[in-house]
């Protein structure tokens, strides 16, 4: 089989992450951090494409990778227009609709935007994968109790699928066969319904549903919002950062740090213990759904994300769970490999690149 090598690169909020691989081997990784500092100097996510796009060539040329040996380059995929999973070549459209954040602002736009800039210099092709937008909902998850307002589906699309393939290889089962639910535990969560390879359901991770994470709400009690929304104390943007970054565990314990949580807990800290359970407890209601959703015929709960390395927190999880399905912890997330894969079911033709319209 050809050799294929392949640039990824993960942007985040506050670094980007690049790596190498030849064919399923990583060859080289670096966490580029940029400080407030840097970024603050930019008004909209996009402005910042190029400030970035120089310090990952930088890093390449300081580490002697000569981008003229790359095939391709992957990014993390942000908010598109709903689309289905998968591998998507970046095109005209989609560049237009990642610069002006169809859904949004997100640092995953850049993704996309990355990758095309840096493969129009080699000559190569490039791609996005399983953006937080995949959309694989079934009708009646869509209808939220408003005509208004249609529930969407944006969560970590690629890591909660990645996880669930994994899982299936593990089992020598495919992923297209199982039903499973899989719970992605990091700054923000999300729960998933898989149904034979597709996410029917979803908490949307970034718009207040679901169990509240390190630095976001979840789901609140939508009176008291709109009074709080009204009471003329907050702007628009105040209010939309205390759902969306100063939420969850920042707002009742000051960190988005759930292992500085951990540490005050065995400290002895009841309160922080309590929040970070409630945490757990809210998570667990969430399997529940998907699981109704699943009509209880579950493979297997996986637990994934920063917080799948907290034993303590995986367990009460899993106590309140695992009469449904075997939970399963797979911690952290594995997000450039996942990238690296996509790309190359599609380059050695295993898969045909999707086109975004
Ligand atoms: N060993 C650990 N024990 C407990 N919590 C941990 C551990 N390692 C990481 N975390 C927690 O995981 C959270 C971050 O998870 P992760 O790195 O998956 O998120 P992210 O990539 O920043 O955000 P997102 O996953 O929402 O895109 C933080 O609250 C961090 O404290
Ligand atoms: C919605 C998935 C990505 C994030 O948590 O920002």
């Amino acid at each position: 089989m050809e050799d294929i090598r392949l640039l990824v690169i993960n942007p985040g909020s506050t670094s980007t992450k690049i790596a190498v691989f030849d064919n399923e081997n990583i060859i080289f990784e670096e966490t580029l951090r940029h400080s407030v500092d840097e970024l603050s100097k930019y008004e909209k996510i996009y402005d910042q494409y190029e400030f970035r796009k120089d310090i990952i060539l930088k890093s390449l040329d300081k580490n002697n990778i000569d981008i003229k040996s790359l095939k391709a380059v992957v990014g993390r995929g942000g908010l598109l227009k709903p689309i289905e999973g998968g591998t998507y070549e970046v095109n005209e459209e989609m560049l237009k609709d990642l610069e002006r954040g169809f859904l949004g602002e997100h640092a995953s736009n850049l993704g996309g935007i990355l990758a095309y800039e840096i493969s129009k210099e080699i000559g190569g092709k490039s791609f996005i994968v399983d953006p937080v937008v995949v959309d694989e909902m079934q009708d009646v998850a869509r209808i939220s109790g408003i005509k208004a307002i249609e529930r969407k589906s944006i969560f970590h699309a690629l890591n909660q699928k990645a996880v669930a393939r994994r899982h299936a290889r593990t089992l020598g089962k495919k992923y297209e066969n199982l039903n499973l639910i899989v719970v992605h535990l990091g700054g923000g969560i999300s729960v998933g319904a898989h149904r034979k390879g597709k996410v029917i359901d979803v908490s949307n991770a970034l718009d207040g549903e679901g169990p509240f994470s390190p630095e976001r709400t979840g789901g609140l009690p939508v009176g008291d919002l709109i009074k709080l929304c009204y009471s003329g104390k907050y702007t628009h943007e105040e209010v939309k950062k205390m759902i969306k970054g100063n939420g969850g565990l920042v707002s009742y314990l000051n960190t988005n740090d759930a292992r500085e949580v951990c540490e005050r807990i065995s400290n002895g800290d009841k309160y922080a213990e309590l929040v970070y359970y409630a945490m757990a407890y809210q998570v667990a209601k969430e399997v529940g759904a998907c699981a109704a959703v699943l009509k209880g015929q579950v493979d297997g709960i996986l637990l994934t994300g920063g917080i799948a390395h907290d034993k303590l927190f995986t367990s009460w999880i899993e106590d309140r769970v695992n009469f449904i399905s075997q939970v399963y912890i797979y911690p952290g997330e594995d997000e450039l490999t996942a990238l690296a894969e996509g790309g190359l079911r599609v380059l050695r033709e295993e898969e045909a690149a999707k086109q975004y319209i």
